[in-house]
Order: C-alpha cells, then structure tokens, then sequence
C-alpha cells in the first residue's frame, strides 16, 4: 500500500519525462569493483543529463566514493563500461586518463594551495595567457560573490569562503561533469545552506552534469534531481526526491529518510490484523509476515474527548490507545514517544511546534492509512 498519486507526484513524473528527453552527459553501465576478493561496487548503473543533480545516497562503506573514484580515472573498474557525452573514457580495452576526461572534482578536504592568492587558485588549473585566465578567474571570483577577496590568501577567507573559492577552481576549466564527495560537510549548518544553493545555481548555469556523493537524506533530498540509493554495492533504488521518500523499495530504504514506527502482522485472506485495525496485503500468501511502516510525522494523535472517546477521519482507520513515555522538543516539532495499551509495543507520533504531554498520560493514536507501507518482512 503506497499513498496515493497526487499533484506533487504527477509533478515528479513530468519532471521524470522531460529528465529522459534530455541527451546523456554521463552514462554508467554495470560498473563493478572488487577489492581482495571483496565486491565493493556491484553492476552499478547510472546516468546524469547536463545541468542536472544525480545524488548517490547511501550508508558508509556502501561503496560511493569507489564508484566515484573509478568515474574520475583514479580507480580502474573491474567490468563496465563509462561514457562521456557518448565517448568511452574506460571499458576492457580503453581508459582516458583522469586529465583528459573533462571531470571536475570536488571533495570535503578542497585543498585550495596556500601560497597563492585566490585569483592564482582559480586560474590554476587553466591553460593559455595570464591575462585572459585571470579574467576568467575574476568573473567566477565575481560569481561567487569573492570580487572583493580575489588577492587574499586562503588562511585570510572563512570556510565557506574558502568553499567558494575550491567550487569557483572546479568549474573554471569548465568540466563537463562534476563529481562531488561530501563537499559541504566541513561547514557549520547555518552556512551550508546558502552554499549548497549557491554552488548548484552556479553549476546548473555552467550546464555542468553533477555526480554528488553523499550519506545524508536531507542533502540529497535538498540538492538532487534524482536520487539513486545504494547498499552494499548495489543501487537499490533510483527516482525523484519525492518518490522515493513516498514510495521506497523496503523497510531499510524507509529508515534512510526518516525514523520509522514498525508494526509487525502476518496474512489471513490478503488481510493482516494489527491494534490500528486490518490492513490490506495484496499479493501476499497466508502466513506471510509482513511489516507495516509508518513515519512517526503520520502518526495522530486525538484525546479521550470526555469519555468520547477519539474522533478519526476516514484516513485514519482505527485508533489504538497509548500511554505516553517520554515527549520532548526537537525544535520546530515535537517527538512523542508512546506505549500501545493493546500489546505493548512502542510508536512514536512527530507533531508540530509543542506539545509535551506527560509520562503516563492516556492518548489515542491513529495512522494515516494513505502514508502506511506493507512489506513482507525480509
Ligand atoms: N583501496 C581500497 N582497498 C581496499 N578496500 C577499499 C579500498 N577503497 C575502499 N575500500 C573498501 O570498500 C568499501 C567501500 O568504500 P567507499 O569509500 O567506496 O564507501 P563510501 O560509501 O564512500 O563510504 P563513506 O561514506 O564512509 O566514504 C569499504 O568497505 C572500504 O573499506
């Protein structure tokens, strides 16, 4: 059971169409690596269109940066195949080495060289007469709102300065795709939006393909066009930001985006019984054991409306009572963390600005049963 198609996920579809339409900048085909006998990246494929965000999303160690690594020229694949606006940089039989392959890089550590001035960082890696290179570098200097900075020295510019300074070095030779491994996780939070909004307008307006590595959900739900989620080597899923947050492959790849609430059931009849009523399991043979994944911002809560009881909407299927455990303030929201009377297991309900009902205190609780998915259990 997944939620039902709305406007946003009609939007993500035509976003979808248009994205296909587009002719590929970086096209990945069944890459793999293994290291001592180790299978590290496993059959990945992936594409990236000019001017677009592809974030590769996954736990560490799940193999990012390795794919990464072979996409720059660093590392040599085992099998597959990668291409570059149709050409081979590496198969079996050729491999462009990491200069010539039109890829900018950009990591967490940027590295930028300390005895030159900002200009000379930027021009650096640009061929042709001094003059014209520091045009160049002065125009992205300008771009990146560092005009006033460009005779500095890096130890004179903050750290988001210096992120500016490392994004307007990457794309001053102008790549054809850039590659990205964590680049914004040195900076503090209030800085890293801005600068992750700032680099992507820049590379969009570059026309640049963007291969972004990172291991956190809201960056990659922030930053991409399409997010392709990895585990243990392999791209589990791949889509929009909102279909894979609403519609994810399983119960791990619900856990990625989000604290999940887990309620356990087995099959009668494609019905599964649970303390919030009976749910639909289609599909799925008797005896199957399944779990029912809600994200606790779906969960509501109603009062015993004096002696009322709750009063739910036709979403809501049945409520279950719960005993508050513990309720705290997590800024903007507030998490209650509750006790179901019926067989005792833990939920947790996400609800807005605060509400800090305390320890002990009787509360119905109700899921929205559009936002609920039914996995077998793995
Ligand atoms: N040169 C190497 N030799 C041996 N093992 C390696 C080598 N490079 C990476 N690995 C292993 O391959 C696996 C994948 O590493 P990789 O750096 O690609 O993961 P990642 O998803 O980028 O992780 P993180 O987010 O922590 O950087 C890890 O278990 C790592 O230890």
């Amino acid at each position: 059971m997944v939620p039902s198609e709305t406007m946003a996920s009609r939007g993500a579809a035509a976003a979808a169409a248009e994205r296909s339409a587009k002719p590929l900048r970086l096209d990945i085909q069944s890459l793999s690596k293994a290291f001592a006998g180790r299978t590290v990246v496993d059959d990945v494929t992936l594409s990236v269109a000019a001017g677009e965000v592809l974030c590769l999303l996954g736990p560490s160690g799940c193999g990012k940066s390795t794919t990464l690594r072979m996409i720059a020229g660093v590392e040599t694949q085992d099998r597959g195949t990668i291409r570059l606006d149709g050409r081979v940089l590496s198969d079996g039989v050729t491999s462009v080495p990491p200069e010539g392959r039109s890829i900018g890089l950009m990591f967490q550590d940027f590295a930028l060289f300390p005895h030159l001035s900002v200009t000379d960082n930027v021009a650096f890696g640009l061929k042709g007469r001094r003059a014209e290179t520091h045009r160049r570098a002065h125009r992205l200097l300008e771009r990146v709102g560092l005009a006033a900075h460009r005779d500095a020295f890096p130890h004179e510019l903050s750290g988001g300065e210096q992120q500016r300074v490392a994004l307007a070095r990457a794309i001053a030779p102008k790549p054809r795709v850039m590659l990205m491994d964590e680049p914004f996780s040195g900076l503090d939070n209030r800085l890293r939006d801005g600068i992750r909004d700032d680099t992507l307008d820049v590379l969009r307006e570059e026309g640049t393909a963007v291969l972004l590595v990172t291991h956190e959900p809201e960056e990659a739900m922030r930053m991409a066009d399409e997010i392709a989620l990895m585990r243990g080597g392999r791209i589990v899923q791949r889509g929009a930001p909102y279909n894979l947050y609403n519609s994810p492959h399983d119960k791990e790849a619900a856990a990625f985006f989000s604290d999940i609430n887990v309620i356990p059931g087995e099959v009668h009849g494609a019905l599964t019984e649970t303390p919030f009523g009976q749910f639909l399991a289609p599909g799925q043979p008797d005896g199957t054991r399944v779990d029912i994944v809600i994200r606790p911002q779906h969960v509501r809560i109603d009062f015993d409306r004096a002696g009322r009881g709750p009063n739910p909407t036709a979403l809501d299927g049945s409520p279950a009572r719960a005993i508050v455990v513990r309720s705290r303030f997590i800024g903007k929201e507030s998490l209650v963390e509750f006790r179901l009377d019926l067989d005792g297991s833990a939920m947790s309900a996400i609800v807005p600005s605060v509400f800090l009902p305390k320890p002990g205190t009787p509360l119905w609780l109700m899921i929205r049963r559009d936002r609920c998915f039914v996995f077998p259990r793995s």
